[in-house]
């Protein structure tokens, strides 16, 4: 029998990370992290630099033990069984250490000589968009070009759970789209895949969920919509002009800050707090000019750990 596994579904998740810590000699890179990815779901770990998103890949892809702590990759551990691991899974590192002599075609040929069951290379050229530059040197390609080829590689043996680092760092809009799309077509054909980015924009855009990494903890992790909820939506408007920010109104008990002659309120609720306001405007005759009520995003999340670390200095 053949046991269907899936986000929702019971069954071994793609990846288990238990109470993780590892060290770099004295230094605590990550500090007791606790994640799970299920099978077929897009997970997308996010974190300001030297949070200790590369050094999670590596101990998840096998080449670091963990300090202490327990990961799990397909049900198994990737530092002892790496040889099993590595056949199921496809890895695409920050830097690629390409022959920078051999061409794209060949790249790819030496590659795919060292795999057993590996996919034809025009299938997977066409994959990444790299079809017309097959003949040419690695060391002309552009480092977006380059990055297509790392992930032309990293999917060469059609791997049941990816590890992306970064892999759209360097691009232009145009790779970027096609890089995109074929991370969802992935998804979309089983492939579970775990990711690292800087671009808030793409964890929004192709994640199932995403967990935030802050200083080698975990400070949130779930879908963006549970991320993002307990964030509040910032209303703002210019302080109308005869007024004073002492004459303006609670709004569901909120009392408003007044910054730079722009007043903030922050709500829990968005169209009753609007209802208030506006109310409240009305039964003035005072004219809110410019309002505007903005949901919170992934940068508001981060942009509020920045001020925590900042505060904890
Ligand atoms: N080989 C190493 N030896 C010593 N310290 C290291 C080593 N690799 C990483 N570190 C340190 O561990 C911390 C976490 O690094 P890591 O590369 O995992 O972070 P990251 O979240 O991937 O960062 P970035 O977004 O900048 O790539 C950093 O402070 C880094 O300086």
């Amino acid at each position: 029998m053949t046991l269907t596994t899936g986000p929702g579904i019971p069954g071994t998740p793609a990846v288990e990370v238990r109470d993780l810590h590892r060290s770099y000699g004295e230094y605590e890179a990550v500090r007791g992290i606790s994640f799970t990815v299920a099978r077929g779901e897009l997970f997308a770990l996010l974190g300001t630099n030297g949070a200790g998103k590369t050094t999670t890949l590596e101990v998840l892809e096998g080449y670091r033990p963990p300090s202490s702590g327990t990961v799990r990759v397909l049900g198994m551990d990737p530092y002892a069984q790496g040889t099993l691991v590595r056949r199921r899974t496809g890895v695409m590192l920050q830097e690629g250490g390409f022959f920078k002599e051999l061409t794209v075609g060949e790249t790819v040929d030496s590659w795919r000589s060292f795999l057993s069951g590996a996919r034809p290379a025009a299938e997977v050229l066409g994959q990444v968009g790299l079809t017309e530059r097959a003949g040419t040197r690695v060391a002309q390609l552009s480092g977006g070009e380059r990055r297509r080829l790392d992930l032309a590689l990293a999917v060469l043996n059609a791997p049941e759970l990816l590890f992306l680092d970064e892999p759209t760092t360097g691009m232009d809009p145009e790779a970027r789209r096609i890089t995109w799309r074929l991370v969802q077509d992935l998804r979309a054909a089983g492939t579970t895949v775990l990711l690292t980015t800087h671009y808030l924009e793409e964890a929004q855009q192709l994640a199932d969920r995403v967990a935030i990494m802050d200083r080698g903890r975990l400070a949130a992790v779930g879908t963006v919509q549970e991320v993002l909820s307990g964030h509040r939506t910032r209303i703002t408007f210019p302080l109308p002009p005869g007024l004073t920010a002492a004459q303006l109104p609670t709004v569901l008990g909120e009392s408003p800050v007044v910054e730079d002659g722009t007043v903030v309120y922050t709500a829990a609720r968005t169209a009753p707090a609007l209802a208030v306001l506006h109310g409240w405007a009305a039964s003035r005759s005072v004219e809110l000019d410019g309002i505007e009520a903005r949901n919170a995003s992934l940068e508001d999340v981060f942009l509020e750990l920045a001020h925590e670390r900042a505060g904890t200095r």
